[in-house]
């Protein structure tokens, strides 16, 4: 769908426009003499640092409405998180553009806790962190702590003694309190127990009510059935598919099938079939 058909539906609003960006990452290697054999010989024979460029993300363009929940999914490797940093501009694109309605936020399982200081204090450093008031901040405590399942006991102890369950578990809680319009959460809820995940699908559930936009990248594809109504599969930096979750996720699963089982000449065919099929969203600005 085009932004411009986007605009003229009724029912949606584009939250997120990503128009043909790519990313490449330069990185720094060294350059050996060609006759080097073993890794001592290479090692002497560096003759100076030179560049290699990873294409991560081939040109893409997708428009993401308002009140949608976008899976993310792809092998290792395969540029979602490349593409959720090009959101959020932590990363920009080298070609193209990405235009959001407001600032994407990202909750990823390295996102800014302090380890040596109690959870409460880092509700309030994260909530500070985010921009809120000292007023605000003291306004969204108890949503943050019922949020995040954690005892009065726990949130008084440094982060150092949390599980990592217990430490997605407040930094979900923190991220998802300012209700912010575009979320990402990449990974972040994998480490939770159930009862967790029923809490963040229905926080999830809300934020989608409160007319914003979530996207999820995640190895775990029942969380992505559970929680999304939408679904992108990256492969090798190119969108190959997008659609419901349930269909996404199933084709999905044929590729990885095929790849575990050494198959590759079928895999390879496999993806240029289904990318063949993939309706391309264009963006024409009016
Ligand atoms: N900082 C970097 N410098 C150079 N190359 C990078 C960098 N980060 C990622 N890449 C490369 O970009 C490609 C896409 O990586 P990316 O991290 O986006 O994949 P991913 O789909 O998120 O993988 P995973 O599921 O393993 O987290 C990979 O080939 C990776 O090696």
């Amino acid at each position: 769908m085009s932004v411009q058909e986007a605009v003229t539906t009724p029912t949606s609003h584009p939250a997120v426009a990503i128009d043909e960006a790519s990313l490449t990452y330069t990185v720094a290697t060294a350059s050996v003499q060609k006759k080097s054999r073993n890794l001592l010989q290479r090692l002497r024979g560096i003759t100076g640092v030179g560049e290699q460029k990873v294409e991560a993300l081939k040109p893409l363009s997708l428009v993401v409405n308002t009140g949608e929940s976008v899976g993310v999914i792809g092998t290792n490797g395969s540029g979602k998180s490349t593409l959720m940093k090009v959101l959020t501009g932590h990363l920009p694109p080298t070609t193209g553009a990405v235009y959001a309605t407001s600032t994407p936020i990202m909750l990823g399982v390295n996102a800014a806790l302090v380890k040596q200081i109690s959870g409460h204090d880092n509700i309030t450093l994260g909530c500070l962190a985010m921009g809120m008031t000292r007023q605000q901040v003291e306004e969204k405590r108890d949503a943050v702590i019922e949020l995040s399942g954690l005892t009065d006991n726990a949130l008084r102890l440094p982060m150092k003694a949390y599980s990592s369950g217990m430490a997605s578990r407040l930094q979900f809680a923190i991220a998802t309190s300012m209700d912010p319009e575009i979320l990402i959460i990449d990974e972040a809820l994998n480490t939770g127990d159930a009862q967790f995940r029923a809490r963040t699908a229905s926080r999830i559930d809300e934020l989608r009510e409160e007319a914003g936009c979530v996207f999820l990248v995640s190895h775990s594809l029942p969380t992505i059935r559970e929680m999304t109504n939408r679904c992108i599969w990256i492969q090798q930096g190119e969108l190959i598919m997008d659609g419901d979750p349930a269909e996404v996720t199933k084709t999905y699963t044929g590729y990885t099938k095929r790849m575990a089982a050494k198959k590759y000449k079928s895999a390879a065919e496999y993806l240029a079939d289904v990318k063949s099929t993939l309706n391309a969203q264009k963006i024409i600005w009016q």
